[in-house]
Formats: structure tokens, sequence, C-alpha cells
């Protein structure tokens, strides 16, 4: 099986491919961008990709949302899984805080450690990476004796960086929810512990149209556990919005729930129903996930 990943190695995102249940057939291969990842996807080249969702600190990772909610061709939400995130910052060995000038990492990374960095190094320059472990690279293999990267401890290891600060992230427990996306296949099936995400589009409706919506759910009692919501582009004002729910949509209560939904929006696309992350869960992914 070949997974495609927001890359280089040493990525968060490449650590969550890693605790997949099926890890040790995967063929990993990196890619520089989450469009890219998922692009490979659709193309055949690879059979999935694995892609940061929302983080419990700064929330949904916006190139994800982007495009599974407007991205062209099918996209299907295989598995889900949870991973506590903690920063480092690393620079070249010999190198002092004192030293470093300039930060490098992803905007989601740098944002969850920016207190710390305004506290300790409010002097520093920010440079943006595609990843955390692309930073740590940058920093490895740069000419600038200057420059730390923030990343994790795996990818200090890998592009032989030494932390020089270490678990700078606003929250101890931050954790980052990725996916497992595939170009389609069957649903998972029905364990009694999933989550179904889909995305609305109400474009054009009255007022009131989203309350309606959200309705169908609470009054069935399907609880919703996440809501964002995507420019359409066409207007100020008009969203898609991306649902997270308990239940998978064989239930009875989220079947009929969906079908009140399809009847008031534009568009109902589910993306997935598949097993909540649950800690220690050895099935998170079906074993003849091999065969999809
Ligand atoms: O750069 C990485 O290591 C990633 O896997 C990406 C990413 C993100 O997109 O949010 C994943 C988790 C952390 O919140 C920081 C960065």
């Amino acid at each position: 099986m070949k997974y495609t990943y927001l890359g280089p190695p040493g990525t968060f995102t490449e650590a969550a491919l890693r605790s997949l249940p099926n890890a040790s057939g995967i063929q990993a291969m990196p890619r520089t961008t989450v469009p890219a990842a998922l692009s490979a996807v659709r193309s055949g080249e690879s059979d999935c990709a694995v892609v940061p969702l929302e983080n419990s600190v700064k929330g949904v990772v916006p190139a994800t949302l982007e495009e599974l909610v407007t991205g062209d061709g099918p996209l299907h939400i295989e598995a889900e899984v949870q991973l506590p995130v903690t920063f480092h910052l690393m620079a070249r060995p010999q190198q002092t805080r004192g030293d470093i000038t300039t930060v490098l990492s992803h905007p989601h990374a740098h944002s969850q450690c920016r207190k710390w960095l305004d506290l300790h190094m409010p002097d520093v320059d920010t440079v943006f990476s595609t990843s955390t472990a692309a930073a740590a690279r940058t920093v490895a293999e740069g000419s600038d004796q200057n420059v730390a990267a923030i990343a994790s401890s795996a990818a200090a290891q890998s592009y032989g960086l030494d932390v020089i600060a270490s678990d700078i992230g606003e929250h101890t427990h931050a954790v980052t929810r990725f996916i497992v996306v595939t170009g389609g296949g069957t649903p998972r099936a029905r364990t009694g512990d999933d989550r179904t995400t889909l995305v609305v589009s109400a474009e054009g409706l009255a007022a009131g149209i989203l309350v309606d919506i959200l309705q169908q759910f609470s009054s069935r009692g399907v609880s919703l556990t996440g809501i964002q919501s995507w420019p359409t582009g066409s207007e100020l004002g008009s969203y898609y919005f991306f649902l997270d729910l308990e239940g998978h949509i064989q239930d009875p209560a989220v079947t009929d729930a969906i079908g009140a939904v399809r009847c008031r929006a534009t568009a109902v696309h589910v993306l997935g129903s598949y097993p909540r992350h649950q800690a220690g869960r050895p099935d998170s992914l079906r074993p003849q996930m091999a065969a999809v």
C-alpha cells in the first residue's frame, strides 16, 4: 500500500502514519504540501494520504479543510488518528539560544509556540515552512548558523539538530487529529463508536437554514462534535459547513437526520463514517484495509 503524507520524514503527520495498525506494510511517500499528498490519491499515484485536520489548541488546518470541501475529485475519510504534539526549539550543534536570529516552522506549530517566543526570544524573525520537519531540514542543510526550527524530537534526531528549548508549546497536552484519506471505496463497517463527517452546502437558501439543519441532528439525538465553515467563494457570507458527528451513516438516527438535511440543503456530501480514535485501540484501521 502506498501512502502519501505531509513530509518530509520527521513531521507529526509521519508519526501519525507510523502509528497506524497496518504501518509495517505501508510504503510512505512524503509530499511537500497537504494538497500534493491528496492529489496523489486523486490521481491514483497513492492509495491513501495522511494529513492533519485539526489541532486542540489552534483549530482546523485550513489547507486540509479547503481540499476536503472544495477540491476536485472524490476523497473519502477512512480513519482518524489523534496524537499528542510536543514542540521543541532546535538548532545546529553548538548553537545557543542567544545566537538565534530567525526561527522557522509550520504556521500551526509556530502559533502554538508564539507565547513562548514572545517571552523568551522577542526579537527573532519568523519564517514559515511547509512543515515542522521541512523547517528542521532547512536549518540542518542551510549555511546560516543563526537559524533554529520548531519541530518534533523525531525531526531533531533525523536531521542531527540539538534541542535548545524543550516543550515550548502553549499547552503541554496539545493533540492533533489526522485523517487517512482514500479516493473512494466501500465505507468502513459500523463499530458502534464511529464518527461521520459531511459537508453541507446551503448556498442561496433562506436565513435560519443553518439552525434548521442543526436541529435535524439534535432532534434525533445525534451529537455534533465539530462544525467549521468555509467560504464558497461566490459572495461574502456564503459558506460550506463541514460537520463531524457521533455515529455511523448506517445508524438509523444518522441516516434519518442526513436524509432530512438533504431535503433542506443545496447539497450534502458524506466524506466518511469511520471508527472514532481511541488511544490504544488496535482496530482503528480495519485489517482488510490492504485490499482497498
Ligand atoms: O508540520 C508537521 O509536522 C505537521 O505534521 C503539520 C502540523 C499541522 O498542520 O498542524 C501538524 C501538527 C502540529 O499542529 C503542527 C503542524
